[in-house]
């Protein structure tokens, strides 16, 4: 064939090249993730996630503000809740007047048009910081998911779009989705992070919400009864499969970037929108690197986001969503 098939060609020039691209990322992937604290006038940097922020909800206004000026109509709420309202149950998850409520309500009377989907799991509210509750050194499956459906009930109640069980507990879709019908909450979504994998990549995260597992006695010392062995890959497709069933309307693969074949297996398997999250440790990397002058941050950044939509993304959960969106503008 050659000379007659030159690939080349099709990369001689920016305009060529931008004519024939396949994938380009625009505001309209992004769902940005937002750490919210109690008190007043306090928008505080996260120690290993540079430029990243723990805001009050006083400040969350003016976030919320800049981000639909941006385009960016979509966030993931997580809150840092007192250590002094911590319990092995999460009581404090299900309190109408809580922090997560309270912040879903900013939110809608700042922007009511702003899709708010909330953070479901134990973690921010576990004494242990475990996803579940703990008995005799067990994370309880049946009665968590209980829990989960309380929480996502009071997150729906308090103006939630959808709500994002992030805990991998069995059954936990079909209780909540039930819990949500059964109060007539028939448009409100469920995101299940349905293959979500135990990873060393959460760290930066832990710290963001102060959430790691505690070094205690009869206390499991990772999350690895409930979420994946990163060295599977089927199963994914089964927790994906079974999450659908269970009434998912999307579906999340986590981590991101080291996970992009898991994604592509997903997007072929199913027909439900997919999402990625590229979590707080791919964040913490890039920015590390790129302050030493090792990396260069924005083309990594565009790179990375990029290779997810490539890779059948549908949603792009990301630290980067504000600044991949003002360099694309
Ligand atoms: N449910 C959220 C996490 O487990 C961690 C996210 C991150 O590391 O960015
Ligand atoms: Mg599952």
């Amino acid at each position: 064939m050659f000379p007659l098939r030159r690939n080349r060609r099709l990369r001689t020039n920016e305009a060529i090249r931008s004519l024939v691209q396949e994938t380009i990322i625009t505001p309209n992937d992004f769902l940005v993730p937002l750490f919210i604290v109690e008190g007043k006038g306090i928008k505080e940097e996260i120690a290993s996630m540079p430029n990243y922020f723990r805001y009050s909800l006083d400040l969350l206004e003016g976030e919320i503000k800049d981000l639909w000026k941006l385009g960016l109509k979509s966030v993931l709420l997580f809150v840092k809740v007192p250590d002094n309202l911590k319990d092995n149950k999460g009581t404090e998850a299900l309190n109408p007047n809580g922090l997560m409520q309270r912040a879903i309500k900013t939110v809608k009377n700042t922007c009511p048009d702003m899709l708010v989907m909330t953070d479901v799991a134990l973690d921010p509210y576990s004494a242990y910081g475990h996803d579940g509750i703990i008995e005799n050194g067990q994370v309880l499956n049946d009665e968590t998911a209980e829990v989960l459906s309380e929480m996502s009930l009071s997150h729906a109640q308090a103006g939630a779009n959808f709500v994002a069980p992030s805990d991998m507990m069995d059954g936990r879709i079909l209780s909540i989705r039930e819990a949500l019908e059964d109060e007539g909450f028939i448009n409100t979504g469920i995101m299940s992070y349905s293959a979500k994998y135990a990873s060393a990549f959460y760290g930066p995260f832990r710290d963001a919400l102060d959430s790691a597992p505690v070094d205690m006695v009869d206390i499991p010392k990772d999350k690895k009864t409930y979420q994946m062995d990163y060295a599977n890959r089927f199963e994914a497709i089964r927790e994906t499969e079974m999450d659908i069933d269970e009434g998912a309307d999307i579906v999340m693969v986590k981590p991101g970037i080291s996970y992009l074949d898991i994604l592509r297996d997903i997007k072929n398997d199913v027909d439900v929108p997919v999402a990625i999250y590229q979590v707080s440790g791919e964040y913490a990397m890039i920015k590390a690197a790129a302050e030493k002058g090792w990396l260069n941050h924005d083309q990594v950044m565009m790179e990375t986001t990029t290779a997810f939509k490539r890779a059948g993304a549908d949603i792009i959960a990301s630290y980067f969503a504000k600044d991949v969106v003002k360099l694309i503008s």
